[in-house]
This record gives C-alpha cells, structure tokens and sequence, in this order.
C-alpha cells in the first residue's frame, strides 16, 4: 500500500505543481472511506505534507478509516475535519474496485460540494467497477490514479474517470479481463500488400449493402471496405449505380448472383445489412450470404432481419461479425441492452456464435471462449449517421484479408475512432463536428497514423 500511496501522491505534487505552479503552501483535501481505497488516500496525504502541503482529510466512516493510514496522516501533521474547505485538489478515496453502487448521501453531499479537481484512487467512487455504469451520484473526476494495470472500468466509463494514470507497483499481475489493443498492434496486423500481391491477393469484398431508400449507406459501407486496404471490392443492391459513381474502382451489379449459377464472382469475405431494408428481397439476400462459406459482417437491417429470424443461420459455420448498436442489440436479445454492456454483447456472442461488436462511445468486441475487448473511442464526435455503416465495410475489407473475426472487428472500430479523431481536427479540445462522409475520407491517414507508430 505504502508503495502505491507513494505514486499517488507524486502523482498529486506533479498536478498540484502544473495546476498551481506550486507545491509547497498548497492544499489537498482527503475523501477518506472504510477500505484500503481510503488507506491509500490517508498514506498520499501523509507523504504530501512531507512536501509542506496543507492536507485535510474527511472521514466518513470514523470508526472503520484505515487505522496505519490514519496514523500516519496525523503523524505527518494532516487534519481530520467535518468538511473539506477549499482545497486546491481533492483525493476521492471513498470506495475502490470492490465498491458498490451509487454514492451513498453522505459521500454524495461532499462531493457535491467540491469545486477543485478531483483525482479518484483507483476509481471515481460511485461508477460501477465491473460494468462503467453511473446509477446514481458518482464522483467526475479530472484524473484517476489506478496501481499495476488499467481495468475495465477505465475503459468503460471514461468520461467519469478524466485521464488515467497507472501507477507501477511492482506486482505479477493478472492478465486484464478486458483486452485492448494498442496503436502498434493494430498497425503489425493491418494487411499491406508486398510486391508480390495483387488485386486478388489481399481478398475480395462484398458488399451488399443500399436500396432505394437508403443510396447513402451503399456507398458508405463500400466507402469504408475501399479506404481500408488495397483489394477488390464488389457491390450488390439496389444503390449499386450510387456506388460506382462514386467509386468508379467498384464492380458493381443490382442483383446478386446465385452461387450454383457458375458465374459467380469470387468473394473472400461479406458485408451485408447497411441501409439494405427488410423487405423480402433483402432478405433472400442475407439468406444467400449467410449460406456461403466466407466470414461475413451482418450490419443494420440485416440484424433487424436476423432477430426476426435467427435461423437464418442454421447450417452456418464461416465466421460472423455482428456490429449491432444498443437498438439493435436489443433487437438480437429481446431484452434491453442495460448497464452492463460486456455482459450483453458477450450474451449475443454465446446465443448467435457470432463475434458481436457493440457499438459505442466504449465498442466492446466479444467472441465465444475469449476474453472480451474493448475499443475506446477517445472523442463523441462519430455519434452521427452513417458512420456505422463506414465501419461494417471496414470490418468486411479486414475480415476478407483473412483476419480472425475478433481481430478484424477490435481493429476496425480502432482504426475507425482514429479516422473520427483526425477528421474531427482533435488534439486537446476535442475538434468540431464532422459527418460520416469526412470520417471515411480521413480513413486513409487513420491507418497511415496507425502505422506510423511501428
Ligand atoms: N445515409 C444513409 O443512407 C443512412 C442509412 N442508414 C441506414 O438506415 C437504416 C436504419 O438504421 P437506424 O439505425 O437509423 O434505424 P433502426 O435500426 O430502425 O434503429 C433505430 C432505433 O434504434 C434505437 N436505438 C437505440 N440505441 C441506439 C443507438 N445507439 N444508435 C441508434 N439507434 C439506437 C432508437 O430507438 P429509441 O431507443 O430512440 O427508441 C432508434 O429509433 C439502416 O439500414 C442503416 O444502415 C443509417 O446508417 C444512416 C445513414
Ligand atoms: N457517443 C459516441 N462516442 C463515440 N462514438 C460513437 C458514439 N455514438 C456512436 N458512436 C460510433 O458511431 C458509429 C454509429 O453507428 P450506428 O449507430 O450504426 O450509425 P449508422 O447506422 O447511422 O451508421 C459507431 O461506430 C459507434 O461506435
């Protein structure tokens, strides 16, 4: 604990000193609850007033504060108080990752009360650590300081935790249960022709995608298998003339064609559902797709269509990818997608057999026997239509190169959050808004980025 408290609280001197422009003479209030969340605290604080910073700690539970801690806070010559006054910074070491639920009233009304930045140890103190969720008063805080490794949480409930700090404290840890792949490793597995490649090598595509109703989606959808990679693309539906004016590399038909028939184009992996209605014709055309043996994305309309009739699979063995968002989802399951968004994808998972990517402002990937994955976005600013059906296309280009389902899956929605990111001119704060069409057109200098960090 002294080791962890340690980095805590240079941690809090770094921030104090950036925020303050001083350390020595400044003041940090102590959130202080029952368990070794609150030893940490009280240990940070006792290390701080080493450094001449005036600490005061609030108790909420007296009785049960962590007595070493305590100790040693006093004995450094911090203060136990009834309120925090106004601190500089304020240390939220109410309760850590064995914590329950809302905030309860006390602790509520003192961190209503704050108006410094909060640094969380551990966790901000009220979000739900297994799911992210925020059911109630929680605590938003600028930083969180968490010891050996990140943990679901941070992923999950980003906007509550601020910045994450993760402090070394020298421990064997276990692997994390919520798996994310960095820059570098999306970068190693991104297919990149060599010089013996060639248009076929790198896989081909189909997109079914677009109807009358919906031109736009078509192309999207196309627009993001083509930006993805180098390799052929093919089209199918009823945008089909949408696509190839725009994308005049697209081999395009409105029909699609009968795998017996002899003359069926060669496709290495399928997209199928963007903007593709439900009507019957769309969904002869998933049935004819899901009973070809090639990985395939199901996307939009093509969920709606395998919800209402899930044996649509049967037979099937070739992976899937299903990229529903909480609509969706809940379409799939029949239930509500609620809180715990690891536990639902990874419910779909079990039930369809499927890779399910649930999209988001954290995209969590479950598969059936691995641990799950999640993608975090990092900016809000692909919340606008179309981009999800850039992102199934995405998936189907790397699902056709032969990536696994789950890999295909994480690095599209990585990649497709950096393309977000640039297009959105980000950087400290944050960028403005884009649309669907400037996310894909920045798909491009998103893998270039990623590759870039090799
Ligand atoms: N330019 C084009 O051509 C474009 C064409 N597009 C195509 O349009 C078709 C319809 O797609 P769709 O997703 O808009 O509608 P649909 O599946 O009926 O569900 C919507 C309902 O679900 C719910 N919902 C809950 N959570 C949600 C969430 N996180 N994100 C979104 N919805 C959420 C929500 O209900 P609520 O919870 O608000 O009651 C909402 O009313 C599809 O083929 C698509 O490809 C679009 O891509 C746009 C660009
Ligand atoms: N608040 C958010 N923060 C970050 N990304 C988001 C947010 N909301 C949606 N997204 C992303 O935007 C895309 C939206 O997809 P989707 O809902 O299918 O839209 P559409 O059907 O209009 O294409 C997904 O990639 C999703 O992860």
């Amino acid at each position: 604990m002294r080791r962890a408290a340690w980095g805590l609280a240079a941690v809090v001197a770094r921030e104090l000193r950036a925020r303050t422009g001083a350390i020595t003479g400044r003041r940090v209030g102590l959130l202080v609850g029952s368990g070794d969340n609150g030893g940490d605290a009280l240990w940070a604080g006792a290390f701080l007033r080493r450094r001449g910073v005036a600490v005061d700690a609030v108790l909420l539970s007296p009785d049960r504060a962590h007595p070493a801690g305590l100790a040693a806070l006093r004995a450094a010559g911090g203060r136990i108080v009834p309120r925090l006054g106004e601190p500089d910074l304020v240390l939220d070491g109410i309760v850590g990752i064995s914590g329950h639920g809302p905030l309860r009233p006390a602790a509520a009304e003192h961190v209503a009360g704050i108006g410094a930045p909060i640094i969380a140890v551990d966790l901000p103190s009220g979000v739900d650590p297994g799911s992210g969720a925020v059911q109630g008063p929680a605590v938003r805080a600028a930083l969180t300081v968490t010891f050996g490794a990140r943990k679901p949480v941070h992923a999950l409930a980003g906007e509550s935790c601020g910045d994450i700090e993760v402090v070394d404290i020298g421990l064997e840890l276990l692997s994390p249960s919520l798996a994310e792949l960095t820059d570098a490793e999306v970068a190693a597995r991104w297919p990149v022709p060599g010089p013996r490649d060639h248009k076929y090598t790198l896989g081909v595509t189909g997109v079914v995608a677009g109807s009358a109703r919906y031109r736009g989606a078509a192309v999207l959808a196309a627009g993001g298998a083509i930006s993805s990679k180098s390799g052929m693309v093919r089209c199918f539906g009823g945008a089909a003339g949408a696509v190839v004016e725009r994308y005049p590399e697209a081999l395009v038909a409105d029909d699609l064609p009968d795998p017996g028939s002899g003359s069926s184009p060669r496709v290495d992996g399928w997209v199928a559902g963007p903007g593709m209605g439900t009507s019957e014709q769309a969904r002869s055309w998933l049935e004819a797709v899901l009973q070809r043996d090639a990985p395939t994305v199901v996307d939009a309309d093509g969920l709606t269509l395998l919800a209402a009739d899930p044996s649509l699979l049967r037979g099937r063995q070739a992976p899937l990818v299903l990229t529903p968002h909480d609509g969706e989802l809940a379409r799939l399951t029949g239930e509500p997608v609620g809180d715990d968004r690891i536990a639902a994808a990874a419910g779909a998972s079990r039930r369809y057999g499927a890779t399910v990517l649930l999209k988001g402002h954290a995209t969590i990937i479950a598969s059936p026997g691995s641990a799950p994955m999640v993608v975090r976005a990092r900016s809000s600013w692909a919340a606008t239509p179309g981009t999800g059906d850039i992102l199934a296309g995405m998936t189907g280009a790397l699902l056709s190169a032969g990536l696994p389902a789950r890999e295909a899956a994480a690095m599209a929605a990585h990649a497709h959050a950096r393309a977000a990111r640039i297009a959105a001119g980000g950087g400290p704060a944050d960028g403005g808004p884009i649309s669907a069409s400037q996310l894909l057109a920045a798909v491009p200098a998103a893998i270039r980025a990623l590759r870039s960090t090799q």
